[in-house]
């Protein structure tokens, strides 16, 4: 039976951030996801999750200068220190949120930059960050971003982040399948969540090609789930898409699954 997590950054944007907790466990989640702690005080957000009854299953490493049009720093070559400091602070708030896993932001790649270098720096900050949370079982994720919503970021292909994961190669490095950018990149869902099950350990989800409630397009979501419970995943399934409008009014397809008060 699939688990699911409110995404806090895209859903309940009607209220603000620190009110969205409360909205997700009134709609009936109990769980919770989001891009970024750091702006808060961990305790303040521990606070929030506890009143409310709810776990947090992810969140990201910093994003770096997302204006200058970065997505993370731990794959830009002379970048090391800042990323390592990023990584120690995750650390930190996963330990006071006890998130079981945060997702390592790589960058984005600079057209003319040397690829190789890319992927080198990040290999050796993944393996940083792997021995800093491995010691408290705590999982680090891969998550490949297509091209039309993130250009030039280190991958776009799950099948990039799969090989990504094993060139890291250290037991608590894992992709996080984002289904909605695996559709627009490599389609043939079926074949990705079969042949990969157990190497993917988070999922998010998402219409595509609107980014809308999965209810509607191309994705057939029911039997998705059906296909999940199937291949035996029993990780969450982060719910990271932009309401077509107010967010309950969309929460439809939630209903069979909502904690009932
Ligand atoms: O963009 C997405 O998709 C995400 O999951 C973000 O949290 C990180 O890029
Ligand atoms: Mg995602």
């Amino acid at each position: 039976m699939p688990k699911f997590a409110a995404n806090l950054s895209t859903l309940f944007n009607e209220v603000p951030f620190t009110e969205r907790f409360a909205a997700a466990a009134q709609a009936g989640f109990t769980a919770v996801e989001f891009l970024f702690p750091y702006d808060y005080p961990a305790a303040q957000l521990k606070q929030l999750l506890d009143e409310n009854n709810l776990k947090l299953v992810l969140f990201n490493t910093a994003p770096g200068n997302v204006a200058a049009g970065e997505w993370g720093v731990s794959a830009i070559p002379g970048r090391e220190a800042e990323a390592r400091a990023d990584i120690d602070r995750a650390l930190e708030y996963a330990l006071a949120l006890e998130v079981p896993q945060v997702h390592i932001m790589a960058a984005t790649v600079p057209p003319a930059a040397d690829h190789q270098a890319y992927v080198d720096t990040f290999v050796r900050n993944m393996r940083y960050a792997s021995e800093r949370f491995a010691p408290h079982g705590i999982n680090l994720l891969l998550e490949a971003l297509n091209p039309v919503t993130k250009p030039d970021y280190l991958y776009a292909s799950q099948y990039q982040t799969l090989e990504m994961a094993a060139r890291i190669d250290r037991p608590n490095v894992f992709t996080q399948l984002d289904l909605f950018h695996a559709q627009l990149v490599d389609g043939n869902l079926s074949r990705l969540i079969r042949e990969n099950a157990g190497r993917y350990r988070h999922i998010q989800i998402a219409s595509a090609p609107d980014r809308h409630e999965p209810d509607e397009g191309e994705i057939n979501y029911p039997w998705i789930f059906a296909l999940l419970d199937d291949v035996g995943y029993d990780g969450w399934i982060g719910c990271e898409y932009l309401p077509r409008g107010n967010t309950l009014d969309g929460l439809g397809w939630f209903a069979p699954w909502a904690k009932k008060s």
